[in-house]
């Protein structure tokens, strides 16, 4: 198979802050040029003029090097921050690398952060002319497109509106579907997912498998919706503070991602001081008894009289979905006070849908929050019911209660 993407040692520098700004002045970049070659270059390293990384340096991108073939469907997932848009955006030729070489063999079409790649004076019909024409198709090839791309989108009542005038949905609807009908040989989206109502991310999902699977095109898709990345992705690389972290098959490299979450938030707690969570688990032996049991630990440099503990659990949407607290069941907890100790929540079914799900939680002695953190944990569910045992993107909600049907015809 032909390799159509190639990257090599990629790594992208922003300036921050004040720096950033005077360089885009004309007597700071006019100062940029003038500066000898060899200041220049330790400038393109990000190094001041003493050879030391200059503090307003921030690499969103650390060498990243990968290759994608013909026909493959790359996931790509990471943290917030991690550097998958710019990746995304130096790909589609948005944003230029810093260092590093890009190889891209193929028409591209991408859909990155809404409303990208549109002109917002010019109605649709007129950006759907437009994108075609910037990947080379001819007005006959856009003319046969046309009503199917509208069609795809759902805005056909607005498609001679501005684009300035449309909702951020109907821009990604837009956005979408001109990038999926216009027969690029790489596809390249950026969580489309998270945007737009549950209808159209079916639909999308639908396309994307169409586009890799029935016309074996080559497809980068971004998304924390690690359902999707598992439905959609032959191969899937995990980014860490702009750095791969992990290349490989979809399953494995998501449950490094999920492991890397635990461990790195683990090893913040240590350096807190005073009353503080030192550890937060869940407990396999109860899942694999259909329980599940959230197990915090926590650690004080005086004595907690009443510690409490207080999670909520969130889907991948980041929508709360469940949360607890024992000062809701007074009757029920009696902790002993102490410097040190473990807090157990059992619960005796979860019941929800299968997916991956994101934990916070705080800890306190029941008059005051001393600590709270976000997404301290994540973890993969299967729901013990067997429709919905396979992560499906398609489910409603994330509620998975036994349910019975019965039906009575008069
Ligand atoms: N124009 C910019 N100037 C300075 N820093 C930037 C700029 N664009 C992005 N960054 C920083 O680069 C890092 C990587 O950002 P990026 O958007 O690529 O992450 P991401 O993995 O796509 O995150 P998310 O999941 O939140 O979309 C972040 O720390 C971000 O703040």
């Amino acid at each position: 198979m032909r390799t159509l993407i190639s990257v090599s040692s990629l790594s992208k520098r922003y300036r921050l802050g004040l720096k950033e700004k005077q360089a885009e002045t004309l007597a700071g970049q006019i100062g940029n040029i003038i500066k000898s070659p060899w200041q220049n270059l330790k400038r393109l390293r990000g190094l001041n003029r003493f050879g030391q990384e200059d503090e307003s340096v921030f690499w969103a991108l650390k060498d990243v090097s990968f290759e994608v073939k013909e026909g493959e469907v790359l996931g790509i997932i990471g943290k917030n921050g991690a550097g998958k848009s710019t990746l995304l955006k130096i790909l589609s030729q948005i944003t230029e690398p810093t260092l590093g070489k890009i190889e891209i063999h193929g028409r591209v079409a991408s859909l990155l952060e809404v409303g990208t790649g549109f002109h917002p004076e010019l109605s649709g019909r007129d950006n759907i002319y437009m994108n075609g024409t910037i990947l080379g198709m001819t007005r006959r090839e856009m003319d046969s497109k046309l009503d199917e791309i509208i069609d795809f989108s759902g805005v056909e009542k607005f498609i001679d509106t501005p684009v300035k005038f449309y909702s951020s949905g109907m821009k990604v609807r837009l956005g979408f579907s001109v990038a999926a009908h216009l027969d690029p040989e790489i596809l390249i989206i950026d969580e489309v997912l998270a945007v737009g109502d549950f209808e159209f991310q079916k639909k999308c999902l639908g396309k994307m498998e169409d586009v890799s699977k029935s016309q074996g095109r080559t497809i980068l898709f971004v998304s924390h919706q690690m359902e999707a990345i598992r439905n959609l992705c032959s191969k899937c690389m995990l980014l860490k503070d702009g750095q791969v972290i992990a290349t490989g098959e979809t399953n494995h490299t998501i449950s490094k991602y999920l492991g890397s979450y635990q461990f790195s938030l683990r090893k913040e707690f240590f350096d807190i001081p005073n009353a503080s969570i030192k550890w937060v688990a869940i407990d396999p032996k109860g899942i694999e008894n259909g329980e599940f049991i959230l197990e915090v630990c926590f650690e004080s440099s005086r004595h907690v009289q009443y510690p409490v503990v207080g999670f909520v659990i969130y889907n991948q949407l980041g929508a709360p979905v469940f949360g607890s607290n024992p000062r809701f069941h007074k009757e029920d907890y009696h902790p002993k006070g102490g410097k040190k100790g473990l807090i157990r929540a059992y619960l005796k079914e979860l019941s929800l849908h299968s997916g991956i799900y994101k934990i916070s939680v705080w800890f306190g002695d029941g008059l005051n929050d001393f600590e709270h953190h976000e997404d301290v944990l994540a973890f993969e569910y299967l729901s013990p019911n067997s429709y919905t045992q396979k992560p499906n993107p398609l489910i409603i909600g994330s509620f998975d209660p036994m349910v019975t049907w019965e039906a009575e015809t008069f």
